[in-house]
């Protein structure tokens, strides 16, 4: 059982702004999501961990290896699937992993041969293995992407936002894919989207301007605010009001009509319902510590 230690990392770039400040996570086998919005701090963390930038003080180890002293040994260890995942448009799959297999010192040509054909089957692309990496679609890309950050068996596999821009039913083939490799594996998936974390991980941490707000299980935050999460139905103009009186941690347009949730200890009343509360009330609940997550 691999675990990815993560100890008082701070960040902060050249231009003044402090990505991250003070990140302490324990992260065991299994897939762990990583939620925040955007700007949060997630790609400068999961860029730290894939040995591509270093933090300005703090340490992350991988059972006893201390990554930014033991980059070569990480990388060996690592699959990363990052944001902006450059594809060589005319290279088709094939050759692609052929090649990422060699690199990653899978030197026999027929071990090669079996692990792409293997790869491929996986994440269900052996039929289109022989076209240009340019014509594949959203979803095609993210899962060649997934087979390149398994070449190597890694144990520790890194998903920087893997989903936007999926429509619903590649996302849904992406789910099964990465459900399947969180065995035995540590996953950390990346992303601002919550039903990524409903669906996936066993473990979380929701981030918010370079801070950690939580971490735990998804259903122990869902416990925490039951009981607590209100909701009501009101017209667009009267946010404001509400949002002065309430606690008011999000809101949806729902036929015109603005749904309103609120975080209280006691029963609103006036006209609010109780409502049971999901994972999206933890995050927003949590973000609102630190950002006011209503825009309209
Ligand atoms: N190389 C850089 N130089 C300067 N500032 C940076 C750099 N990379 C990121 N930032 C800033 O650091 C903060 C954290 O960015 P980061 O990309 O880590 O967040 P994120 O949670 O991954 O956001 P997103 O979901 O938008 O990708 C942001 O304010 C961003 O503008």
């Amino acid at each position: 059982m691999s675990k990815l230690t993560i100890n008082n990392l701070s960040k902060t770039y050249p231009n003044g702004v402090k990505a991250l400040n003070n990140v302490s996570l324990e992260i065991g086998t299994g897939m762990f999501g990583l939620l925040g919005p955007n700007g949060a701090g997630k790609s400068s963390l999961m860029r730290t961990i894939a040995t591509l930038q270093d933090a300005d003080t703090g340490t992350i180890t991988l059972d006893d290896l201390d990554v930014s002293k033991n980059k070569q040994e990480i990388r060996e260890k690592l699959g990363y699937l990052p944001q902006d995942f450059g594809l060589y448009p005319r290279i088709n799959a094939e050759v692609m992993l052929d090649h990422i297999a060699q690199m990653k010192g899978v030197g026999n040509k027929s071990d090669r041969k079996y692990l792409v054909e293997s790869l491929l089957n996986k994440v269900n692309l052996y039929s289109h293995r022989k076209k240009g990496l340019g014509t594949y679609s959203g979803g095609m890309r993210q899962r060649f992407g997934i087979a390149q950050a398994l070449v190597g068996d890694p144990s520790l596999i890194i998903v920087d936002e893997p989903t936007a821009g999926l429509d619903p039913s590649e996302r849904n083939r992406f789910y099964n894919l990465l459900s399947e490799i969180g065995e035995n594996t540590i996953v950390i998936l990346s992303t601002h989207i919550v039903e990524d974390v409903t669906t996936l991980c066993s473990n979380m941490a929701i981030i918010c301007e370079g801070e950690v707000l939580m971490q735990g299980k998804p259903k122990e935050g869902i416990e925490s605010l039951e009981g607590r999460i209100y909701k009501k139905a009101i017209q667009k103009d009267e946010l404001n009001e509400y949002k002065s009186t309430y606690n008011v941690i999000s809101t949806k347009l729902i036929e015109g009509k603005l749904s309103l949730r609120v975080e209280s200890e006691q029963n609103p009343e006036n006209g609010f319902e109780p409502a049971k509360a999901d994972l999206e009330d933890v995050y927003f609940s949590q973000i609102s510590k630190k950002v006011d997550p209503i825009t309209l």
